[in-house]
């Protein structure tokens, strides 16, 4: 597994940092699954790097806000083998990315993301190397939901099967006129494993999450809205005539988000990232921390000498 020099020495220095800590430490050593759990990162690396196809794109921009692009058009960006080894490393990528403050994720060609590649599905369906596949993915959307960065997913076409476990690894998830997401795991006799399930649950509830698996529901925009799986839509019609591409309007959409200094952005990720994973007393501790880091900085002193009114 590759770890960052850089998050091994904070990790070491970083002692007042418990929680936090604890927390990278999951994060740089693969989070949920390592060699104690029997994952072979680098046997399971090659096996899926012989399913070759497709790619994931990365963009980071000036603005601080990133673009990861699932590309892979002619299979309605189905996850190739070598796209989840390439989705890993784009992660480990945005780990390191000081000064990233956003991450939008969005499919090629005008469609998000169709699950995995059927082909490789079919060449891997022994229940050894699914286990593998499974455990590979959910460290990696494990990590991209973890990034200190505020991400969301721009949904356009059909995110399905594991395209829409893809969409609850970020923070929010915007739709487009006419998209879809849809858990169509019971209908291939499945049920998710990249993770999407424990998020949904998160996201929606579970008794949303349960109706949207059993019954492989289609979410429209406006059933995604109405029960929290959505936090936005935006008008793919709209295209060109002065909003902007749906990209744009993606961007336009997070950047309230996203003003500011990179450090307060990250901390304030940081801190609801903590709130959500952590037992209440360790998450306390861990925003007292946090807190730590951006009290009497930069911005603070800043905002400070500036007597701001907030009208
Ligand atoms: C572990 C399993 C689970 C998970 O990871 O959690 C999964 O994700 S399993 C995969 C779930 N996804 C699917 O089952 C998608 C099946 N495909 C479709 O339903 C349709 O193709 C579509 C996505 C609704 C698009 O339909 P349409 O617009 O009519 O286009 P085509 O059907 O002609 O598709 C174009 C082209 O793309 C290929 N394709 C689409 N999805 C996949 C896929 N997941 N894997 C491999 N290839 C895919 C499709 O076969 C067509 O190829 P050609 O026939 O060669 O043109």
């Amino acid at each position: 597994m590759v770890v960052c020099a850089l998050r091994r020495q904070l990790l070491k220095s970083s002692s007042r940092c418990g929680p936090w800590t604890r927390l990278l430490q999951r994060q740089s050593s693969g989070c949920v699954y390592s060699s104690s759990d029997g994952f072979n990162h680098q046997e399971i690396r090659e096996k899926l790097q012989a399913f070759p196809g497709g790619s994931i794109d990365l963009l980071k921009q000036d603005s601080g806000i990133a673009v990861l692009t699932i590309n892979n058009p002619s299979r309605m960006n189905a996850f190739s083998g070598s796209m989840m080894v390439d989705l890993e490393e784009k992660v480990t990528q945005l780990e390191n990315w000081t000064y990233g403050k956003g991450l939008i994720v969005c499919g090629a060609a005008e469609t998000f993301c169709s699950g995995s590649d059927l082909n490789a599905v079919r060449a891997i369906s022994n229940p050894q190397d699914g286990m593998k596949m499974c455990m590979f993915m959910q460290n990696a959307l494990t990590r991209l939901l973890r990034l200190p960065l505020i991400s969301v997913a721009l949904v356009e076409g059909r995110a399905l099967g594991g395209g829409a476990e893809l969409t609850t690894a970020c923070d929010f998830r915007v739709m487009a006129s006419g998209s879809v997401v849809q858990f169509v795991h019971k209908h291939m006799g499945l049920v998710p494993g990249w993770g999407g399930a424990a998020r949904l649950v998160r996201i929606v509830g579970s008794q949303n999450a349960l109706k949207l698996l059993g019954g492989a529901v289609k979410v429209d925009p406006e059933l995604g809205l109405h029960i929290g799986l959505s936090d936005g839509v935006l008008d793919a019609q709209q295209e060109g005539e002065g909003v902007g591409t749906l990209r744009q309007q993606a961007e336009n959409w997070l950047s309230r988000y996203t003003k500011g200094p990179a450090p307060v952005i990250q901390a304030v990720k940081k801190v609801v990232l903590s709130g959500r994973e952590l037992p209440l007393s360790e998450a306390l501790r861990t925003e007292k921390d946090v807190f730590g880091t951006v009290w009497g900085g930069p911005a603070n002193l800043q905002a400070l000498a500036s007597k701001p009114k907030h009208k």
